[in-house]
């Protein structure tokens, strides 16, 4: 059968489509693309996920009813000189690694050429309906530029699928305006774009700025990740979509839309269901109950969750600042610490550190599932990187106010969106990215404490309302079906 048909689907008018998904190799990318994918599936479209072994292995399964609707097809990672064995993700490198990460991406064209001309892998027990005809769609990640002369020779559509708030591209612009008005001095990237006709916050900080910068060079990949987004441009690329919606980054789609000559739209924040846990099993989160337990025992909204994300450059300086902010601030928390480069936890946090605030601090060395730990009542906090699947979860998950310590790319972006919206404190920097121990206290005390706490908590779950709805959610997703029935 070329295409199954689903009464219940809201585009059950319209022959079922088949879908193929690639995320970039990093969590906060795999985890949204797998959310798209099982929409896409319960809406009657196959969909094949295409990851490398140990990332699918990570990831969390694909729920029952939905298994035949979505393949998840797994190519084998090159070696690459100087990238650690077994490193498929952001979250197993170093950040000085994610080019030769990439390198290794690079490496999966001719596989992926071959799946794709296959049009069919795993046998026939394992295909289901949709599966054997040739793809419709390739939704790909800003990294793969190799794609497109893949789809074009098959005649594939493709879209760029960014879990990256419509805000950083707005910010980065297009190749032509770039060529136009080129950012050349550290202050150029930290003002606004001239292709912006509203005020926004699309500004940057100096050491923020200086890393935005380094993505317009080549890496270690030998090629710049802005030469890969751009390749959105090409007429294959017939959509962008975004992480997103309208409420939750007001202006930016019809400007984009308009930026771009192409329809960049949103598909929805993509928020995972109440009962999946998020990053997946596998062995891949610690256990949760004695986690789960101390949370129980915690007063209602009283505890600030701490977590920076899967791949951001932290440093143990940092951890040292952070952990003795956490310890002045009087708060209670709960802080998933993975350490830079997979060291021991435990060895960068201050001597004594889990002593003094044992009872009201907890550290998971590792990673926990954030999902259920934000919807955990005690919960009333999130100190946050500003991850914009952090920040999505958070925010406009379960209206949780935020403390913010932006890092790299898009995070510093978020932070002043957040920060202008009044439902976050951000912790000042020095011009270097220094950040001092009395600020973080200040900073988290601001959210948790007084007036000032309440009337940001207030603000956070009013905006979780609005841009949180689940069935306007959904409608997004159907939108987006339309338009992928409509450009293919
Ligand atoms: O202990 C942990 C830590 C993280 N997560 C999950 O991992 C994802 C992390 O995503 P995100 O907050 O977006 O952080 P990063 O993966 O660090 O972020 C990268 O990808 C983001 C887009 O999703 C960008 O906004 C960031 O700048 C970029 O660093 C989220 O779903 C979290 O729930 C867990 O489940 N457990």
């Amino acid at each position: 059968m070329a295409g199954s048909r689903d009464a219940s689907s809201p585009a059950s008018s319209s022959p079922s489509l088949h879908v193929v998904v690639f995320p970039w190799l990093a969590f906060g990318h795999m985890i949204p693309f797998l959310e798209l994918s099982k929409r896409l599936a319960r809406r009657g479209h196959a969909v094949t996920f295409v990851s490398t072994p140990r990332n699918t292995a990570r990831l969390s399964a694909v729920p029952p009813e939905l298994s035949a609707r979505v393949r998840v097809a797994t190519l084998e990672l090159p070696a690459v000189e100087g990238l650690p064995a077994g490193a498929e993700s952001t979250a197993d490198v170093p950040p000085e690694k994610v080019g030769l990460l990439k390198a290794a991406f690079d490496g999966l064209a001719a596989p992926f050429a071959s799946l794709v001309a296959a049009g069919r892998r795993g046998g026939a027990g394992e295909a289901a309906d949709g599966f054997e005809r040739k793809p419709d769609w390739i939704i790909l990640d800003f990294a793969q530029s190799w794609v497109f002369p893949i789809a074009e020779e098959h005649k594939i559509a493709c879209a760029m699928f960014l879990i990256l708030p419509a805000a950083l591209l707005a910010y980065l612009g297009t190749k032509q305006a770039n060529e136009a008005c080129p950012r050349r001095t550290t202050e150029d990237y930290m003002a606004p774009p001239p292709w912006v006709p509203f005020p926004s916050t699309l500004t940057y900080r100096r050491h923020e700025a200086e890393a935005i910068a380094a993505g317009f060079r080549p890496n270690a990949s030998g090629v710049s990740d802005m030469d890969r987004l751009w390749q959105l441009h090409r007429p294959s690329c017939r959509l962008v979509i975004h992480r997103s919606s309208p409420e939750a980054e007001p202006r930016l789609f019809p400007l984009l839309t308009d930026l771009f000559a192409k329809p960049v739209v949103p598909a929805g924040l993509l928020l995972p269901g109440d009962a999946a846990p998020p990053g997946g099993g596998g062995g891949h989160h610690q256990p949760l109950e004695a986690v789960a337990r101390w949370l129980d025992e915690q007063p209602r909204r009283s505890v600030v969750y701490v977590a920076l994300g899967s791949e951001a450059p932290v440093t143990a300086g940092d951890i040292r600042e952070l952990a003795a902010g956490l310890e002045l601030s009087g708060a209670r928390f709960l802080w998933a610490l993975c350490a830079p480069g997979g060291e021991p936890a435990a060895a960068l946090l201050p001597g004594g550190f889990e002593r003094r605030v044992a009872g009201r601090g907890v550290v998971a060395a590792g990673w926990v599932p954030q999902v259920r730990v934000l919807a955990h009542a005690a919960v009333g906090a999130f100190l946050t990187h500003c991850g914009w699947g952090s920040t999505v979860e958070s925010l406009f998950g379960f209206g949780h106010p935020l403390v913010m310590l932006p890092f790299v790319a898009d995070q510093g972006l978020i932070a002043r969106a957040m920060a202008a919206r009044g439902v976050g404190v951000e912790v000042p920097r020095d011009d270097d990215g220094s950040f001092r121990r009395d600020d973080v206290a200040a900073a988290v005390r601001r959210v948790v404490a007084g007036e000032e706490g309440e009337e940001m908590a207030r603000r956070a779950r009013e905006l979780r309302e609005v841009v949180g709805d689940r069935v306007r959610q959904e409608r997004y997703v159907d939108e987006l079906l339309e338009l992928l029935h409509r450009y293919k």
